[in-house]
């Protein structure tokens, strides 16, 4: 390559924002503004099935998909060896010389290890230019995102603009959760949206990350990150992807110091995936997700999925739960990919896996040895206090 002195660096934008917040929507729609041409997304996928990938309406060679992965550490590690790995691929010309990224991460990541990959890496600093951080906010479920989900805070405390969604929904709570969002982010540009109807230039164009106008904690969190045993050093040459997981994992535990409180990191999370092989019928789907909501409401921190219903197989319905809430279906015009099975995962917090899919069993038809049949779930009202064990 010839010399052409310091390429110009490449603006990267971090989206973030709790659960089902919204960043997807407002992803999808900010991908048609012709601004954002020769955009790269990398979307970080939560649960051992990603279903996410097929959600944004995105060509592939535009996209980049990481793998499910521990909250923190892994992330950091595949962010880095992928962000490395799209110079390389741009600087040989294997990939369109694209002009900005955009990193969608999970709605359970701690923005600071994310921030801190890309801020402090000794090449990706040169290379990136961190224009900011947009994090939307649930304009029905943040607040109490917010009361009881540290991530949520950080989200909030370090963006440069926050955009708060679903303010069309009648349970929305616009007023007092700008007001929490004020006292934890002084100086953010707010911004209401509806389906992510904000144009590109108020979101993304211009601008640098910093720390003006943000409570202290943020300073803090990244010189935490940046003094990480585990940070640049190990990612000064590059590795091979396989350590990761392995790392990312030993490390997880061991990383409770300053502001990680061990416990929360968080087995009291987990992502579960529900299948089934054949068409459900919709009456049996609405009663699954009326007891699964009725039995663990906002324990069910998010439910995604595609199904296949009997009376349209060949069309996915898309369904989506954040919470009690649970919003409007869809239906897709084709399958996403090869597999045509329905697909359903849930991130609950403090539930057994089991007796969720004890209910989807039942539902779902899949025969099971101990599990009561739907009917006799459904007609006894007691039935759900007795799947909770
Ligand atoms: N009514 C309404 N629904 C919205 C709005 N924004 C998003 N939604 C719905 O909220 C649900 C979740 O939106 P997503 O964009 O998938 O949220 P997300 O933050 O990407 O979700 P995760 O990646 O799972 O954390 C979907 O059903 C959206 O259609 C909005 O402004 N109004």
């Amino acid at each position: 390559m010839p010399d052409r002195g310091p390429l110009p660096p490449i603006p990267l934008t971090v989206l973030t924002g709790f659960l089902g917040a919204g960043k997807t929507t407002l992803l999808n729609r900010l991908l048609r503004d012709p601004a954002l041409t020769d955009t790269v997304v990398i979307v970080n996928e939560f649960g051992a099935v990603g279903i996410d990938h097929l959600l944004v309406e995105q060509s592939d060679e535009g996209m980049v998909l990481l793998s499910a992965g521990c909250l923190c550490c892994t992330i950091r590690g595949d962010l880095v060896s992928t962000l490395e790995d799209l110079l390389r691929r741009r600087d040989n010309g294997r990939i369109m010389p694209f002009r900005r990224v955009v990193i969608e991460t999970t709605g359970l990541a701690d923005p600071a290890p994310v921030l801190a990959a890309v801020l402090h890496h000794p090449y990706l600093k040169l290379r990136y230019g961190l224009e900011g951080v947009v994090t939307v906010v649930d304009g029905v479920t943040g607040l109490a995102s917010l009361e009881h989900h540290e991530e949520a805070r950080r989200q909030v405390a370090v963006a440069e603009r926050i955009v708060v969604s679903k303010s069309d929904l009648p349970e929305a709570e616009t007023v007092p959760l700008e007001a929490r969002i004020r006292a934890l982010n002084p100086g953010a540009t707010i911004i209401r949206a509806v389906q992510g109807d904000v144009p590109a230039e108020r979101l993304l164009l211009g601008g640098l990350f910093g720390l003006d106008g943000k409570i202290g904690d943020v300073e803090a969190w990244l010189q935490a990150e940046a003094s990480r045993p585990d940070d640049h050093h190990a990612h000064d040459h590059s590795h091979p992807h396989d350590g990761h997981a392995h790392h990312g994992h030993g490390h997880h535990h061991g990383h409770g110091h300053h502001h990680h409180d061990p416990s929360r990191h968080d087995e009291r999370i987990r992502s579960l995936v529900l299948t089934s092989e054949a068409p459900i019928a919709e009456g049996s789907l609405d009663l699954f997700l009326d007891m699964v909501r009725s039995t663990f409401g906002p324990r069910i921190l998010r439910l995604k999925g595609l199904v296949r219903l009997k009376r349209e197989p060949d069309r996915p319905l898309v369904i989506q739960g954040v919470r009690r809430v649970l919003h409007i279906p869809t239906m897709l015009p084709v399958w996403p990919d090869g597999d045509r099975r329905t697909r359903i995962v849930m991130i609950v917090e403090d539930v057994p896996g089991e007796a969720i899919e004890r209910m989807w069993g039942a539902f779902a038809g899949i025969p099971s040895l101990d599990a009561p049949d739907a009917a006799a779930l459904a007609d006894n009202p007691l039935a759900p206090a007795t799947l909770r064990g």
